[in-house]
């Protein structure tokens, strides 16, 4: 299929501003992540997340992020931001990533361990996608490292989002190497933990835009097949 018929999702995370979430929307973001994982920098008590929910456009996807947070935490966030994905960080099985009704994107390690397609199939079937970041097993996201990207594996049957350590400087390189579902990215748009800089927020969009009308490569397929 022509590369020219897709668009990469973009997804910023780690918002603590309304007035943050409000230039993504603007940039044309497709959705915003909000985090609530407890050893984040970015971290947001779901009273504040709720308000950053109601300052978002129409049609922007609102993500709220855990990692091994309590099912009772999960719960109140779910009822104050009605996020339309959960995203789990931590050793969080299918089962307890499905039990809220909500549809759910795994974040999978990509740092050491090999990675094989056919095992996050069969250990995630609930899944609606996987979020491939350079974190090491056990350990939190956000590290703004980038892992190998020919370390993705291949026959992924799911939508996969690439994070780690994405800036505007690489995410046109990014893309076209990786061609994946979206983007996913945290400290490289941001000041300083949990503040957006505008003029990085909007670059990191162009250059997206840039590898989606990049026409030199024509690959054969894109996932999911
Ligand atoms: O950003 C965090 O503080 C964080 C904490 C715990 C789990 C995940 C976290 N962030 C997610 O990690 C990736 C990559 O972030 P970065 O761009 O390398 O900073 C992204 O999905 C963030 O949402």
């Amino acid at each position: 299929m022509n590369k020219l018929l897709f668009r990469t999702r973009i997804k910023f995370c780690g918002f603590t501003r309304a007035g943050d979430v409000r230039l993504a929307s603007e940039l044309g973001v497709d959705a915003v992540g909000f985090i609530f994982s407890p050893d984040s920098p970015r971290r947001v008590h779901p009273t504040e997340a709720r308000a950053m929910r109601n300052a978002m456009a129409p049609l922007v996807d609102a993500v709220a992020l855990f990692q091994d947070n309590d099912v009772e935490e999960i719960r109140e966030v779910i009822k104050q931001v009605r996020p339309t994905l959960l995203q789990f960080h931590g050793g969080e099985d299918d089962a307890f990533c499905r039990g809220f009704g909500v549809p759910y994107m795994k974040a999978v390690a990509m740092q050491d361990e090999a990675v094989d397609a056919r095992a996050l199939h069969t250990r995630y079937p609930g899944a609606a996608g996987f979020l491939l970041d350079s974190h090491a097993p056990g350990m939190g996201g956000g590290t703004g490292r980038v892992f190998d990207w020919s370390r993705i594996p291949a026959g992924l049957n799911k939508p996969f989002v690439v994070a780690g350590g994405l800036r505007p400087e690489n995410v046109f390189d990014a893309v076209l190497a990786t061609l994946p579902w979206g983007v996913d990215v945290a400290s490289g748009i941001e000041s300083e933990p949990g503040i957006k800089d505008g003029d990085k927020m909007r670059r990191f969009v162009e250059e997206v835009r840039r590898a989606d009308c990049h026409t030199e490569s024509e690959p054969a397929s894109r996932q999911p097949a």
